[in-house]
């Protein structure tokens, strides 16, 4: 057996058994003997396609760790079976159990697919920390990349300012925290509670302007590494096309209006959790974290999740365990979504002396995490499933978006040349693929709980 068939076999079987463990949690929230019944047969067939797996592993040159790994896969998928078999006959009380189970061998089989990637990767994996006192790499020209201004008729002057005030307040976000804060909405009418128009439009509204604010601050303190980035270095307050005072003076206005918005129109409780989002990213992220600590985005990424308390306070007053949870999965989610990019722009974080993942650990490490934090996004929205009741909608979503995600990771490990145009298009591939996966994450709760 060649190198990428078992490894497509491995990622089939890691696949598969999420398949299994988010329908098992789908049928026992359900009870549907249909739901049930297609469990079984999946259990059937992956468990075939694991055996072949494993056995395939023994007999290929494949490293100790994969052969081992299938192995333990294999054991623990057998005694789950059990468990699932003694479960219709009610001898063990078998919904916890068997669903700890299921996550175990997903968790072993995941870490198996790592294993087997890292060592078969073509050409050297980058353990590669860049070194030296600029990191190894060469500052950008700090002028000459600059477009200078040039005298333009009054109405495109216009257009062209209102374009950059709008380019502060990173519009690209928005669509994202928006489905996250109606999805939020969503799990708040789960439990009963009623949706008004009024609601939905002002916290979203309210929302947008303080991602606005708060992407303005960002923008306003990061001026000067944003000028030593390439990604960055054509941002408004980095080519002064806006200054720092006024860029400030929009911030401020943009919170105070936020605030208005939630106030009179949501409640106090969205208005706290908008507030807090705005001091986590502007200030706890932007300026404590940052600049100072590999864990940035681990930690930083909690403000980004807020939008799901956000919603689910604006329509209940309170914050509920399955909003919480939905905060959680995008936490988790969240280095899953950025180590990529920080792969692809490595070089370019190392010279504005940012302490990203990949620049301080090396790109290996942070493949790793990718996968480790992608494999806790999974296991986190089975989570949230169980306890929100989701179906077979949310559970395929969770499956088939998974799947492509991870096996985008898988290719990343395909280019072989360090800091090429593949590696980074391969890096953009997967950022697009978490995009993707929550963006699809999202609409299937907002179906679940809004249509079904
Ligand atoms: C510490 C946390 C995070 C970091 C460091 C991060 C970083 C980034 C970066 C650097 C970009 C590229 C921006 C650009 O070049 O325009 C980006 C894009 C994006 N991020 Fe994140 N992100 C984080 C969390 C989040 C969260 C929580 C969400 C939403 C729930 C999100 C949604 C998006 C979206 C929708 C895009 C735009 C994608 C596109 O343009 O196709 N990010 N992120
Ligand atoms: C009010 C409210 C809900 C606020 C949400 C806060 C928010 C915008 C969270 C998203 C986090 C994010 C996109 C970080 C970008 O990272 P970066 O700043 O490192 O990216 P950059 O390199 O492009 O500047």
């Amino acid at each position: 057996m060649d190198r990428p068939r078992l490894t497509t076999l491995l990622t089939w079987s890691v696949v598969g058994t999420y398949l299994l463990v988010a329908l098992g949690a789908t049928a026992a929230a359900d009870g549907g003997s249909l739901v049930a019944a297609v469990h079984q047969a999946s259990a059937v067939a992956v468990g075939g396609l694991l055996a072949t797996t494993a056995l395939l592993a023994q007999y290929s040159a494949a490293s100790r760790g994969v052969r081992v790994g299938t192995i333990v896969a294999v054991i623990t998928y057998v005694a789950q079976a059990g468990v699932g078999l003694a479960g219709r006959t009610n001898v063990v009380p078998f919904d916890g159990v068997h669903l700890l189970g299921g996550i175990a061998v997903f968790s072993f089989l995941l870490a198996t697919l790592v294993i087997r990637v890292e060592t078969t990767a073509g050409g050297p994996v980058d353990s590669g920390t860049l070194n030296g006192p600029n990191h190894g790499v060469t500052p950008i020209a700090s002028d000459g990349d600059v477009p200078s201004p040039v005298s333009e008729p009054g109405s495109t002057r216009v257009r062209d300012r209102m374009r950059t005030y709008l380019e502060l307040t990173k519009p690209r976000l928005m669509w994202l925290l928006c489905l996250l804060a109606l999805a939020g909405m969503g799990l708040a009418v789960a439990t009963g509670a009623e949706l008004d128009g009024v609601t939905v439009v002002a916290t979203l509204g309210g929302g947008v302007l303080g991602i606005g604010a708060a992407g303005t601050f960002n923008h306003v303190y990061e001026r000067d590494r944003d000028r030593k980035m390439r990604r960055t270095a054509d941002r408004p307050i980095a080519t002064d096309r806006v200054g720092v005072r006024r860029a400030t003076g929009f911030a401020v206005a943009l919170v105070v209006a936020s605030m208005a918005v939630m106030v009179t129109f949501v409640n106090a409780l969205a208005a706290v959790l908008t507030v807090a989002a705005i001091i986590y990213y502007a200030y706890v992220y932007t300026v404590v974290l940052k600049p100072t600590t590999r864990w940035n985005t681990v930690i930083g990424g909690g403000s980004g999740a807020l939008p799901a308390l956000i919603g689910y306070g604006a329509v209940t007053g309170t914050v509920g365990l399955s909003a919480v949870l939905l905060a959680l999965v995008v936490c988790c989610w969240t280095p899953a979504h950025f180590y990529n990019l920080a792969i692809a722009h490595r070089e370019d974080y190392a010279r504005a002396e940012y302490p990203m993942l990949p620049v301080v650990a090396g790109v290996r490490t942070a493949r790793q995490r990718i996968f480790a934090w992608l494999g806790l996004t999974l296991i986190v929205a089975v989570l949230l499933g169980v306890i929100t009741g989701f179906g077979v909608l949310y559970a395929l979503t969770t499956t088939v978006l998974g799947a492509v995600f991870v096996r985008s990771v898988v290719k990343q490990y395909d280019v072989n040349e360090r800091n090429s145009e593949d590696e980074q298009a391969a890096a953009y591939r997967s950022f697009h693929a978490s995009n993707a996966f929550l963006g699809a994450v999202l609409v299937a709760i907002l179906v679940e709980t809004l249509a079904v």
